[in-house]
């Protein structure tokens, strides 16, 4: 990671890009897939930027950092971007992942078809309940965990999924860590602290809800008609949900997004 001297953003360890364009990357690829499938062959930067929601401007200065400059009056080759955004996520190679609780969400992201064809094969799934055992989820039988560190170690996995209640989140991380586990996926509503050089990525869809909550609240209070708000207006009724203010991840998640795109 880059330090704050000269006021140089944040970079990923490999080949300095910075992290916020690390963040981007996924969202040009799920655009320039859709591109893809229907077999178009080349895209303007003006059509990918508004296909991935990102400023035009923006993704030039991105793909500047993967060598990739279009040709002017043509635009960027959609096959080879696919292929270069890829490598550069490191989605060429095949990733193992675990994960761990397999309740309501565990089988659920099990059940997702969008790991595999996005380069992530689910190894194995564990559980602490041992009536789970041996019942298959999306066709692989539920491990235990007291099986976890067998199970990591001859799958050569690096990353980890935890979808367990939030009281055992913890416990679990530093079991997938001390296994040799580097990058771990958060879906419990807790903090993890981790050793350096385990990433940390957390989603939370409440968190999300509770940002569309604020802005609806928000448009509510500039409908046309509505009274303006004044000083001598009486007190608002209190916030349907409470937002808490929770400290940063100890892991390298920083400012990225709180979901990772899809
Ligand atoms: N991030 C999100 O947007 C989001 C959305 C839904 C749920 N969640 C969270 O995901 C987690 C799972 O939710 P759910 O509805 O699937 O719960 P669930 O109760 O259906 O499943 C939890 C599973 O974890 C297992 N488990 C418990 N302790 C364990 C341990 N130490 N090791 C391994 N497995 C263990 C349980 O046996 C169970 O099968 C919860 O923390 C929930 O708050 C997050």
């Amino acid at each position: 990671m880059a330090t704050g001297r000269n006021h140089r953003p944040a970079t990923s360890r490999s080949r300095g890009i910075p992290e916020a364009t690390v963040a981007r990357l996924p969202l040009y690829l799920r655009a320039l897939t859709a591109l893809s499938e229907r077999s178009v062959p080349t895209v303007s930067s003006e059509e990918l930027a508004s296909a991935a929601g990102v400023n035009s401007a923006k993704l030039r200065k991105d793909f500047s950092y993967l060598g990739s400059y279009g040709t002017r009056g043509v635009g960027y080759d959609v096959e080879y971007l696919v292929y270069q955004i890829s490598r550069e996520l490191g989605l060429t190679q095949d990733w193992p992942v675990v994960i761990v609780g397999i309740g309501n969400l565990g089988a659920a992201l099990a059940n997702y078809g969008g790991f595999a064809s996005r380069g992530f094969r689910v190894a194995a799934l564990i559980d602490a309940d041992p009536g789970l055992s041996g019942k298959p989820v999306a066709g692989i039988p539920v491990q235990h965990t007291d099986e976890l560190e067998k199970i990591i170690s001859d799958n050569g996995v690096s990353i980890g999924v935890i979808a367990t209640p939030a009281g055992a989140a913890q416990q679990v991380c530093d079991r997938l860590v001390a296994a040799g586990i580097t990058s771990i996926l958060n879906f419990a509503p807790t903090v993890l602290s981790v050793p350096e050089g385990v990433d940390v990525r957390k989603v939370d869809l409440s968190i999300e809800l509770q940002i569309l909550a604020f802005h609806e609240q928000r448009k509510a209070g500039e409908e046309p008609g509505a009274p303006p708000e004044t000083d001598t207006a009486p007190p608002a009724a209190p916030p349907a949900v409470s937002v808490a203010k929770r400290p940063p991840e100890s892991g390298t998640d920083g400012d990225l997004p709180a979901v990772m795109p899809a």
